[in-house]
């Protein structure tokens, strides 16, 4: 049957759920008892320093990384619990925005929107020029459609694969650091992009950014990461109101502070340095 005349199901009101996660990498735990929840429509901002966890986060919610401890539901599946085909299906109805958003750089802008549709529908060619201009329109490029991807810009390059990432419809993007990288214009530009397609999509939207100004001018909620945990969750204008140092020192973008600028010593780092000393006698 052709996916046009699949009935759409309705989109889930909470489109992402942490409750009580932990994850991390073997048995070091990352983050631990995280409580996280992203509605439909809504922008939520996960912040935190280098190193905090943030990608860590991004990988759980896609099914990447297994949880430690709790669960991770995206789209209504828990996703601990499913099988390979099913976790793909999920996968399929989110959109992610992958750090540098690499373009195939032997496709111009138009077939790289494209793409998507055709690994994963099978809709005739004049709805895919339809759906693809659309997008393309979407994010103000929609004459660039022709160009090659080396007669692109970065901000450009940036913009087309936001297009990519939204043109299956998904109810819910992930943004890994869509703002790295961005002169102040094209920053500005792709943020109000981002709340854009949050309300007109109704998709519900989760930006991994260290960008404080960027970042609170569009979400609805801001989670802040830290010293292995949540730190912080509210409001930018909560957060911005709040009197805690850490959360203060972060958004002040303050050297000193709770905030450690040293990775932390572990026995991982001593065994490491004490073979390095015995071969080096
Ligand atoms: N594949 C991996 N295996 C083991 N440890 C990892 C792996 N990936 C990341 N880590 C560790 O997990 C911690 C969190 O890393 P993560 O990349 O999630 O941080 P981040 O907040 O996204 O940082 P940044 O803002 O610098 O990108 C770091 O201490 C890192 O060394």
């Amino acid at each position: 049957m052709p996916d046009t005349e699949t009935p759409v199901p309705p989109a889930h009101e909470t489109a992402l759920a942490f409750e009580g996660l932990s994850v991390g990498y073997g048995d070091r735990t990352i983050l631990k008892d995280i409580d996280m929840q992203v509605g439909r429509g809504e922008v939520v901002a996960v912040m935190g320093g280098s190193g905090s966890g943030k990608t860590t986060l991004l990988r759980a919610a896609v099914g990447q990384l297994a949880p430690q401890r709790g669960t991770v539901r995206a789209l209504g599946r828990d996703l601990a619990g499913l099988a390979d085909a099913e976790l793909f299906k999920v996968r399929q109805q989110m959109g992610v925005l992958f750090q540098q958003g690499a373009l195939f750089t032997d496709l111009d802008v138009f077939e790289n929107v494209a793409f998507p549709l055709r690994e994963h529908t099978r809709r005739p060619e004049a709805e895919i020029l339809d759906i693809v201009l659309g997008k393309l329109q979407a994010v103000g490029l929609k004459a660039a459609a022709y160009l090659r991807t080396s007669e692109i810009s970065g901000g450009m390059a940036r913009r087309v694969a936001l297009a990519r990432a939204v043109v299956l419809d998904p109810e819910l993007i992930l943004y890994d650091e869509p703002f790295a990288g961005l002169d102040p214009i094209s920053l500005g530009v792709t943020a109000q992009l981002i709340r854009h397609m949050a309300d007109t999509l109704g998709c519900a939207s989760v930006l991994i950014t260290h960008d404080v100004q960027e970042s609170f001018a569009i979400a609805d909620r801001v989670y802040l990461l830290g010293r292995g945990s949540l730190v912080a969750a509210g409001t930018p204008a909560e957060l911005s109101a709040s009197t805690d140092p850490f959360v203060r020192q972060f958004l002040r973008g303050e050297p000193d502070g709770p905030v450690a600028f040293h990775y932390p010593e572990t026995p991982a780092y001593q065994a490491w340095l004490d073979r390095q000393r015995r071969a080096r006698p």
